[in-house]
């Protein structure tokens, strides 16, 4: 079978942080590659307005440009609609009976995972991996192999306030994002630091 990690997420913007866990976990379990999946609308979260789920995808798919290992799927946003995992998994395991998939979390998703739609039937069709996140528990009575990383206080959040307040967000976003972000006018007021 073929080992293949995902990390869903919003991705409104992709950071650093992003890139870290997902290179992190395929090394620590010996993947085979992990793929960023893009919400198309996100179950938990309102539903972004400043970013389309296209302009999403497009700059994880810059932020995973020249990666060895990580890769994007499209497979949510194609789908459309409230990108609930169960129906995602369900749908994704019965296209590609081979694989053997490992959702990636970080620890405020974790401390939501009883929350979940249809959570007790997802934990037995997928593996979760957990990672911690600063200001989060990142602890839960569900079956979750724990990663240990090195630690980023680092949200999409913050890079969106960033941009706001024209201020910079060089390093904390793969270039080709941050020229995309300009490009296109995300977020408020594009930085020049
Ligand atoms: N700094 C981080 N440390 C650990 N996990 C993270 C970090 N940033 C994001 N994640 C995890 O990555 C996945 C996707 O996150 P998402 O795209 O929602 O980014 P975010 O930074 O949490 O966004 P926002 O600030 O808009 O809520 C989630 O499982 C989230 O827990
Ligand atoms: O299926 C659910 O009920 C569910 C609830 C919250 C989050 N998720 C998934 O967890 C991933 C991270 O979510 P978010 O809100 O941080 O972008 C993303 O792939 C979501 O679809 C899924």
């Amino acid at each position: 079978m073929k080992k293949v990690g995902l990390l869903g997420g919003t991705f409104n913007p992709p950071h650093i942080g992003h890139l870290i866990i997902a290179n992190e976990v395929k090394h620590a379990l010996g993947l085979d590659e992990v793929r960023l999946m893009p919400t198309s609308i996100p179950p938990h979260k309102s539903n972004p307005t400043d970013a389309t789920p296209e302009q999403r995808l497009r700059m994880v798919d810059l932020a995973v440009e020249g990666t060895n290992g990580l890769s994007v799927s499209a497979f949510e946003v194609e789908q459309g609609g409230v990108s609930y995992t169960f129906e995602t998994m369900k749908r994704l395991k019965e296209h590609e009976p081979g694989s053997d998939f490992y959702f990636i979390i970080g620890g405020d998703m974790i401390d939501i995972l009883p929350n979940w739609y249809k959570i007790e039937e997802l934990v037995k069709v997928v593996k979760f991996v957990g990672v911690g996140r600063p200001g989060t528990i990142g602890k839960s009575d569900f079956p979750i192999r724990m990663v240990q990383i090195p630690e980023i206080e680092l949200s999409s959040t913050l890079i969106r306030e960033r941009i706001g307040s024209n201020g910079t967000i060089r390093f904390l976003v793969p270039e080709k994002v941050e020229n995309f972000i300009r490009l296109e006018g995300l977020y408020g007021n594009p930085t020049n630091n």
